[in-house]
């Protein structure tokens, strides 16, 4: 279970982009967080992967902070791939650090032998999004983030892909939190959808939105 307890965060001084944000979600659920733009979403996610420190509040892992070495159990891919992947690593060396190696699910991402020796700048977002998922799913992935991960696919890749996601989850009783400004995709692969400004009490100006 992810705990998310009176979150509050900025960037350096600017204003609060989360203000006594709190939300729980069970192992195993599928969640979406929808809102519109500014209201701190990819914030929240980066905060829930431990990616950022929340400068009050906390957020536990199975009553615990996130481990802070070792293989997260959360994890988050975003919308642009192409910041995710070292530049200077071809495909299968990135794919190597991730641990992952289930040939299974390179295939069912439909990722071809040819891309792994490649540089990043050598394939497509799609593609490149796809080696994104891969390295997400180690065997350890309790929950899964996918910041509008879908975004910048096609309908029949994005499909693709979250057909495979869906299964995978259901599979391993995977977790997952979606980041979508697309209320229909929202209702597809999430049974629970949280509406982030009511539960961020920030002021966020109209220009901003
Ligand atoms: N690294 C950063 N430094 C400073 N400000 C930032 C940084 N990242 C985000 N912000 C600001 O924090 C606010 C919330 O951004 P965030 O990306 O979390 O919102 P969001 O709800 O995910 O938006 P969107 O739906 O457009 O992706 C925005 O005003 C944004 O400009």
């Amino acid at each position: 279970m992810i705990e998310v307890n009176h979150v509050s965060f900025r960037y350096e001084t600017a204003p609060w982009v989360l203000k006594d944000v709190s939300l729980a979600i069970e192992e195993g659920e599928r969640v979406a967080l929808v809102g519109p733009s500014g209201y701190g979403k990819s914030t929240l996610a980066k905060i829930i992967a431990g990616y950022l420190q929340p400068l009050e509040g906390e957020v536990l892992w199975e009553g615990k902070p996130l481990p802070q070495y070792g293989y997260c159990p959360v994890q988050l891919v975003y919308q642009h791939p192409e910041k995710a992947l070292n530049p200077r690593w071809k495909m299968k060396l990135s794919l190597a650090e991730s641990g992952v190696s289930d040939p299974r699910i390179l295939q069912e991402l439909g990722i071809q032998q040819q891309w792994l020796e490649r540089w990043p700048n050598e394939l497509s977002g799609g593609e490149l999004q796809r080696f994104c998922v891969v390295r997400a799913l180690g065997e350890k992935t309790r929950f899964l983030i996918a910041d509008e991960m879908s975004t910048m696919l096609d309908a029949m890749n994005q499909a693709h892909i979250w057909r495979f996601l869906l299964r995978h989850a259901a599979e391993k009783k995977m977790g997952m939190i979606s980041i979508t400004h697309n209320l229909y995709l929202a209702e597809q692969v999430a049974d629970r959808i949280i509406d982030v400004p009511s539960i961020n009490r920030i002021q966020v100006k109209a220009e901003n939105l």
